[in-house]
């Protein structure tokens, strides 16, 4: 077995250990998961859902198979939750290369024990796995199968995970440079803002390799808190889309309770508070609405990704003719923003297209 082999495989087990499970059974040297959840039954019952314990016993066996894991990991793109993400990698003890458009964006990394390389390309010729967090489908498919892009590096034997927010047509596209070198492609788009990634609480939607899939779940165990396989590569993206067609448009909605509760009278944050307690409560109502309410929008999600993803799940609508006027609508009003100078804000800033139009 070589050191590298060595290192993922106890990468794998810290994540099992220190992040699935309870704490003090991180402490058990010898690891047996379903031994241990025959005997600690209650205690799984009370801290695990029944889709976790199952992850448990699916690790469990897997880690008993002695699979043999990617060592050497790549970054490509180091904006808003790609920084996070990398440095959840690093601070598992994984071995990881960065690179980033504006290199300064490295340099934190790289104090953190990343590695730089000068191009994608050169990060996904090191590296067994590479992962990409870009803006939108233009620099994905830039930094993928552009010039110096991790295409030209990549080769069998390795693997390229495309976790940015693009268009089914996007990363089929990626997929096929990537697969015509002999690496092998997942998508894995992630739902969850800044704050989750910081905490290793994304959620990826994955589709492609299943090889690759099974290959980086470790990987994907320390970035997040579950993971879905989605079949063919397309289906991750729809997901995504889909997800975040919905959330825009419950941000616009909510924005025009907020400013219709203060127009008659009432206090919005006490709508928060009341609608929080209620049927349509939401956690993104509850963190975003205070600083709403007071016209500040302290940027996590991006303006501009909310508008591109609105842009790309109308796109996926119409390319099966589903009628979707309430994210039209939703799309309008950050177009309204985003010419506003709102597109680096965060996308609650869309309230102040509604404020606008009085
Ligand atoms: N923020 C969030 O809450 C979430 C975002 N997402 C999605 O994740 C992706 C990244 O989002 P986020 O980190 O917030 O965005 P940021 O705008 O913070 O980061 C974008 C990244 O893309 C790079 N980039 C942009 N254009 C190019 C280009 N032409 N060539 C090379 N690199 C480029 C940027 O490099 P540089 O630093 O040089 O500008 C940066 O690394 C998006 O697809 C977004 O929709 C998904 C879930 C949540
Ligand atoms: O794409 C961004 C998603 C943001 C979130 O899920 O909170």
């Amino acid at each position: 077995m070589s050191s590298e082999t060595f290192r993922a495989r106890n990468i794998y087990r810290h994540v099992s250990l220190q992040k699935r499970l309870p704490k003090h059974f991180a402490s058990e040297t010898s690891f047996k998961t379903s031994s241990l959840l025959r005997q600690q039954q209650p205690m799984f019952q009370l801290q695990l859902l029944p889709h976790q314990v199952l992850n448990c016993l699916v690790r469990s066996h897997v880690e008993c198979a002695e699979e043999e894991l990617p060592a050497r990991v790549g970054f490509l793109g180091l904006g808003i939750m790609g920084s996070p993400m990398a440095q959840n990698l690093i601070k598992a003890g994984c071995d990881v290369t960065v690179w980033n458009r504006t290199k300064s964006k490295c340099d934190p990394l790289i104090s953190l024990g990343a590695k730089y390389k000068p191009s994608p390309e050169e990060v996904a010729a090191s590296c067994d796995v590479t992962f990409a967090m870009l803006a939108d489908p233009e620099s994905a498919i830039d930094v993928a199968c552009g010039k110096y892009g991790a295409a030209s590096g990549i080769g069998p034997g390795k693997g390229y995970v495309d976790v940015s927010t693009v268009d089914g047509a996007t990363s089929k596209l990626i997929h096929g440079h990537i697969k015509a070198t002999g690496a092998s492609f997942l998508e894995a788009p992630v739902s969850g803002s800044k704050k989750p990634a910081e905490d290793g609480q994304l959620i990826f939607l994955t589709a492609g390799d299943k090889p690759l899939y099974d290959e980086v779940a470790p990987f994907l165990d320390i970035m997040g808190k579950s993971r879905f396989y989605l079949g063919d590569v397309g289906n991750g993206a729809a997901m995504k889309l889909v997800v975040n067609m919905i959330m825009g448009s419950m941000m616009a909605s909510f924005s025009e309770g907020l400013l219709l509760s203060e127009k008659v009278g009432l206090d919005p944050n006490v709508l928060v508070e009341v609608v929080s307690q209620g049927a349509i409560s939401a956690p993104m109502y509850k963190l975003k609405g205070p600083s709403m309410t007071k016209s500040l929008y302290p940027t996590a999600f991006p303006l501009k990704h909310q508008q591109k993803d609105l842009r790309l799940a109308l796109g996926l609508a119409e390319s099966v003719s589903q009628s979707t006027p309430i994210a039209a609508a939703a799309n309008e009003l950050y177009k309204v923003a985003k010419s506003q100078g709102l597109s680096d804000q965060d996308f609650s800033a869309v309230i102040e297209a509604l404020k606008a139009k009085q």
